[in-house]
């Protein structure tokens, strides 16, 4: 079999250990590390692929969950898959349902075969398995797709999470045994165990062992402390394949990208930059700006004075302020391209620093600029 997905590893920064590479697919070849914004339902929220292009977005991703259930798959694989469907001829990941069937659904009953819940929109009894979440990627046609997990909740104790981690790695080998395009679509696993290294251990060593194309680190971003997540990167990372891509789930925020690409990831995703966006939160180079206070009423200075997006260079604060305030669509359209505009370019930052060797450099700066080194 070929993969279809192949990481390049270019160099590792010598201050940090993190990693500039590249990422190769069906539609394109990436630098990493790479944020890939999110687009739930077939769209970043108000952005068109060609404002993604022209920011520089690589991989885009989309929720096989709220996909399956809205077109649904047949309607997007008729269309001749999600590239086609939504006009985006980059790279392309789903995740694999799981995560929302957790975190969007009630009354839901976990079971060996799979998992039993309601839909969250009418309520319908509805039952996911490792087959189904794979048969559903496999229509919808993305580059990567991702194995049928659970993600517990934080914190879950020891016992549940070691039947928990067990019980995803017997799901793993049934996705890889149903997955029907391994030629045209990556299927990576995805290592949980909470913030037991015994069992994050246990998990890598499950997954490393069906050799996926690429692996996740699942299980984070969901409540715990930045410390937590960054002590169980820093022990879980060094278990996967140094040839294969990383990629942490969810997250995140300007802190967590760099810590986390500074503990070896090399891919990142998360709702944040569109969905604080929506709510008139920006993110800049020196903290993070709610733009409805009223102290930007009168302030017609960009959001952000180092920033050289759409945005930045057209609009002012007060012009900003006005549209949230007035729930004008283009207030949010314009906050969401920033806060994409912003991610992405945070990690063509970080690629520089990996290249000149001085990424804890960079962190140290960009977090006393940012406000993150403040008690
Ligand atoms: N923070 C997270 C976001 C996610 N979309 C996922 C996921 O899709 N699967 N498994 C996970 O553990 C997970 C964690």
């Amino acid at each position: 079999m070929t993969t279809p997905i192949r990481f390049e590893l270019i160099k590792t920064c010598r201050q940090t250990g993190a990693r500039l590479g590249i990422l190769h697919t069906p539609h394109g070849s990436f630098e990493t590390p790479m944020f890939m914004p999110v687009g739930t339902l077939a769209t970043v929220k108000t952005l068109s692929p060609e404002e993604l292009k022209e920011m520089g977005a690589g991989v885009i991703l989309s929720n096989t969950y709220h996909l399956w259930l809205r077109p649904g798959h047949d309607i997007v694989a008729e269309a001749g898959g999600l590239h086609a469907f939504m006009n985006w001829d980059r790279g392309i990941l789903t995740d694999s349902g799981g995560f929302q069937v957790f975190s969007l659904s009630e009354f839901r009953r976990i079971e060996e075969e799979g998992v039993y819940f309601r839909n969250h929109l009418n309520g319908d009894k509805l039952f996911l398995s490792p087959e189904k979440a794979v048969e559903i990627q496999n229509a919808l046609g993305a580059d990567i797709i991702m194995a049928f997990d659970e993600c517990p909740p934080y914190p879950a104790t020891y016992e549940y999470m070691k039947q928990s981690i067990e019980r995803t790695s017997r799901w793993a080998e049934r996705c890889l045994k149903a997955h029907r395009r391994p030629n045209e679509q990556g299927l990576f696993g995805i290592v949980q165990g909470g913030e037991y290294e015994e069992l994050r251990r246990q998990s890598a060593r499950d997954l490393v062992s069906l050799d996926f194309p690429g692996y996740a680190v699942g299980g984070l971003s969901v409540g715990e402390p930045k410390e937590v997540m960054n002590r169980v990167l820093e022990f879980t990372t060094p278990l996967l394949p140094a040839d294969k891509p990383r990629y942490l789930m969810g997250v995140g925020s300007p802190d967590s990208l760099i810590d986390g690409a500074i503990r070896g990831i090399d891919m990142f995703d998360c709702v944040l930059p569109t969905r604080i966006g929506r709510n008139g939160t920006v993110m800049t180079s020196e903290g993070r700006v709610v733009i409805k206070n009223a102290q930007y009423a009168r302030d017609f200075s960009p959001l952000d004075p180092h920033c050289d997006c759409y945005t930045c260079r057209n609009y002012t604060r007060a012009y900003i302020r006005h549209l949230i305030k007035c729930d004008e669509t283009f207030g949010i359209r314009l906050t969401s391209y920033h806060n994409v505009y912003f991610l992405i370019k945070l990690m063509e930052q970080v690629r520089q620093a990996i290249r000149e060797d001085r990424l804890a450099d960079f962190r140290e700066e960009f977090f006393e600029r940012y406000g993150f080194n403040k008690p």
